[in-house]
């Protein structure tokens, strides 16, 4: 495609489409059984298939009394037993009732709990049942939540704390899940070093990595630390090729147009370069491609760059790679609470928090000011060719929802 002028960038949904494309022409393979507690964050590999009814029996969902309503004729009626969770009634008999705490199995017969509240007792110890009964009410019935062979989870499904405790409530001691994509973190650039060390005149920190690193294990990946890579073609071949077992390589840097940028010139010369040029900004030169079969996303340097364009793009397409089907961000309604005077020709990702119920934008929103991410609670989204008055709305995505 063409590099030049804005009018050939390429919308961020069709990026997007393509990226989603070519990750579901290359799913991870292979599986593994991990344990519940090592398995938030993974993709189910196959679907959570209920081995038990769930409630496994009917209980009772209030401290009261349980009776068989249908054979009531109105009466007081004495108890002839006491059950708590955990135990194992026998039947009740005809003409009494029991008295029952929450979670504890009826006795067969039983089909209607009262809660303690609404009784009286005489002076005999008998219960008398005042206000109307309805057959039924304050019972769980068996298999309310789950019937042995639903489909509780399908596969694909990401696992968090409601899941893990899902599968637990199904007995689950271990599950299977997808293997952990292996992605390598490249960090081009002469100018930069290590925090920890000096900084010498020209150089800068790299914060690229470290933010990439910790973003990727959130998302459960496996990485591989390439370190930084110098700006140099000879070294950028050198290190793509290097890097041959990994699912992904993810650079930043090195993906615009200057004399130092590399990455992108080693995937044309490849012949693999697939996406370059997005109608984004942040992250205008986006890149995407493979490098001897080996799929590369260059994300561009500047950090809110890479930040935005990880999440939005190199994000889904990890997820999808993992299996997962749903992998945007749902992002909400809200009036903005600025005024957006000049239409532009890319869509904006502004760092912007809530305030009042509006969306307020960082007041730099220069690609290089990471701070203005950290201070922000969401992208807040201004698509290409629009202005804005305050009280219109407009799409906000909550980071939340794209660091996990
Ligand atoms: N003539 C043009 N120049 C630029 C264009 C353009 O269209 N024409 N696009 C600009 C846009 S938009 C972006 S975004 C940047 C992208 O540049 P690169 O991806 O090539 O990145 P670098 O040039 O290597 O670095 C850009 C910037 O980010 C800093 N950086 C890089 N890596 C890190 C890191 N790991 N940690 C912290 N900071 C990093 C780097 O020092 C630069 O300041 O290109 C524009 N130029
Ligand atoms: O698109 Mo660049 O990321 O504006 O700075
Ligand atoms: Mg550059």
């Amino acid at each position: 495609m063409s590099a030049a002028g804005q009018s050939s960038l390429m919308p961020v949904e069709e990026a997007l489409r393509r990226l989603l494309e070519r990750a579901d022409a290359t799913p991870v393979q292979g599986r593994e059984t991990v344990i519940l507690a090592q398995a938030d964050g993974r993709v189910l590999a196959q679907p959570l298939i209920a081995p038990l009814d769930l409630p496994p029996w009917p209980n009772s969902a209030m401290d009261g009394y349980a009776l068989c309503l249908t054979d009531w004729q109105g009466t007081p009626l004495p108890v002839s037993q006491r059950i708590q969770a955990g135990e194992a009634p026998p039947a009740l008999q005809p003409g009494t009732c029991a008295r029952i705490f929450t979670g504890a199995p009826l006795p067969a017969g039983a089909d209607t709990v009262e809660m303690q509240e609404n009784v009286t007792l005489e002076a005999d110890g008998r219960v008398c049942f005042a206000a109307p009964l309805r057959a039924g009410q304050n019972v769980r019935p068996q298999g309310q939540e789950t019937r042995v062979g639903d489909c509780v989870l399908p596969a694909g499904t990401r696992l968090g704390p409601i899941e893990l405790g899902l599968a637990a409530s199904l007995g689950q001691a271990q599950l299977e899940v997808c293997r952990r994509v292996r992605v390598a973190v490249l960090s081009t650039g002469d100018e930069l070093v290590e925090p920890g060390e000096p900084l010498a005149a020209g150089q800068i920190y790299n914060s690229n990595r470290r933010l990439l690193i910790a973003w990727l294990q959130r998302l459960g990946c496996e990485v591989v630390d390439g370190g930084i890579l110098a700006d140099d073609l000879a070294k950028t071949r050198a290190a793509l090729a290097a890097l041959n077992d990994v699912d992904l390589i993810l650079s930043t840097g090195g993906v615009s147009v200057g004399e130092a940028d590399f990455l992108g010139v080693a995937l044309r010369e490849a012949g693999e370069l697939m996406l370059w040029k997005l109608a984004i900004k942040p992250g205008k030169p986006l890149t995407f491609g493979q490098f001897r079969g080996v799929p590369v996303i260059g994300l561009p340097g500047n950090p809110a760059s890479t930040l935005v364009t990880f999440g939005l793009l190199a994000r889904p397409y990890l997820l999808r790679r993992m299996g997962v089907q749903r992998v945007e961000p749902l992002g909400v309604e809200l009036p903005a609470g600025f005024t957006w005077s000049k239409a532009g020709q890319r869509r904006e990702y502004l760092r912007a928090r809530l305030e009042g119920g509006q969306v307020v934008p960082y007041a730099n929103q220069s690609s290089g000011v990471l701070r203005s991410a950290a201070w922000a609670e969401g992208l807040a989204e201004v698509r290409e060719g629009t202005t804005l008055e305050p009280g219109e709305r407009l799409r906000f995505i909550p980071l939340s929802e794209l660091l996990g």
